[in-house]
């Protein structure tokens, strides 16, 4: 294995526009993942197209003009036999994002995450308690059932979930709506480490500001279906005047004074 840093983009999109079978709600989107680099975000008001650019990143949404590679593949034409391993390498963690049996118990859930992530050649060589830690569920939530746990404890167990494969990109969109504020950093800061660790690349989607500014380098403000602003974010709600951005900084002045 190289040790120098990579360069190339695992996940990238090229002018990608995509919309549901009428326009298109986001297009001329230019994007790229590389792992190793810091988390990249995207912010913008409710309907411009966040969840849609991370639909056609994994391949749920088709673009209608452009494209999304995965290590230089189109992803909507990735083959059956190479599937497995594009679910295991690129992980999508939505809000609601728990599809695992709720009788399960947590170590359960993480373990056959696990082993699953062995069989699609993705082993992490991590233990339960390792991903456990990576999102801040004390060993105590170990033997609990998953359909036990609060709303914010499933979103964590979510990301831990994700985290089994060591993928190469993990898309989060929105996934710490449930997790009360004061909780929020610890878990930022021990994911941002384990995917630091890990060389994952991620991509934020998020309203909150605040956790945006934290991760990431960068972000992309989104306004209509296309990117009207990329930057530091405090520099970008600081110096941009783009109506969105201004509505965006002007919605949350709080953390504009906090990053000023
Ligand atoms: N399955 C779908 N079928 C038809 N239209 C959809 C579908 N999903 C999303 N849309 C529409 O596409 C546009 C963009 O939606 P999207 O969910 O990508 O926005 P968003 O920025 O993620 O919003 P939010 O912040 O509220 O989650 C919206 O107008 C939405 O109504």
């Amino acid at each position: 294995m190289s040790t120098s840093p990579a360069t190339t983009p695992v996940l990238r999109a090229d002018g990608l526009a995509a919309g549901y079978g009428g326009p298109d709600v986001v297009r001329g989107v230019d994007l790229e993942l590389v792992p190793g680099r810091e988390p990249v975000g995207i912010v913008g008001e409710s309907g411009a197209g966040k969840s849609t650019i991370v639909a056609a990143l994994v391949g749920q949404v088709r673009p209608t003009a452009g494209r999304v590679t995965w290590a230089g593949r189109t992803v909507t034409r990735i083959p059956l036999r190479e599937k497995k391993r594009f679910r295991a390498q690129v992980r999508r963690v939505t809000q609601e994002g728990l599809d695992v049996d709720a009788r399960w118990t947590v170590d359960r859930a993480v373990g056959a995450a696990l082993t699953e992530a062995r069989r699609a050649g993705s082993p992490s060589g991590a233990t339960v308690a390792e991903l456990l830690s990576d999102v801040a569920l004390e060993p105590r939530f170990a033997p609990r059932t998953v359909g036990s746990l609060s709303g914010g404890e499933r979103q964590r167990l979510a990301l831990a979930l994700a985290l089994a494969t060591r993928p190469a990109a993990l898309l989060l969109d929105e996934p710490l709506t449930a997790v009360d504020p004061g909780m929020r950093g610890e878990v930022v800061r021990r994911l941002t480490e384990a995917t630091a660790a890990a060389g994952t690349a991620v991509l934020l989607v998020s309203h909150d500001l605040e956790l945006v500014e934290r991760l990431c380098t960068t972000a992309h403000v989104l306004a209509e279906g296309t990117f009207v602003a990329s930057g530091p974010l405090q520099e970008v709600l600081a110096t941009s005047d783009h109506p969105a951005v201004r509505g965006l900084a002007e919605a949350a002045p709080l953390a504009v004074q906090r990053f000023a």
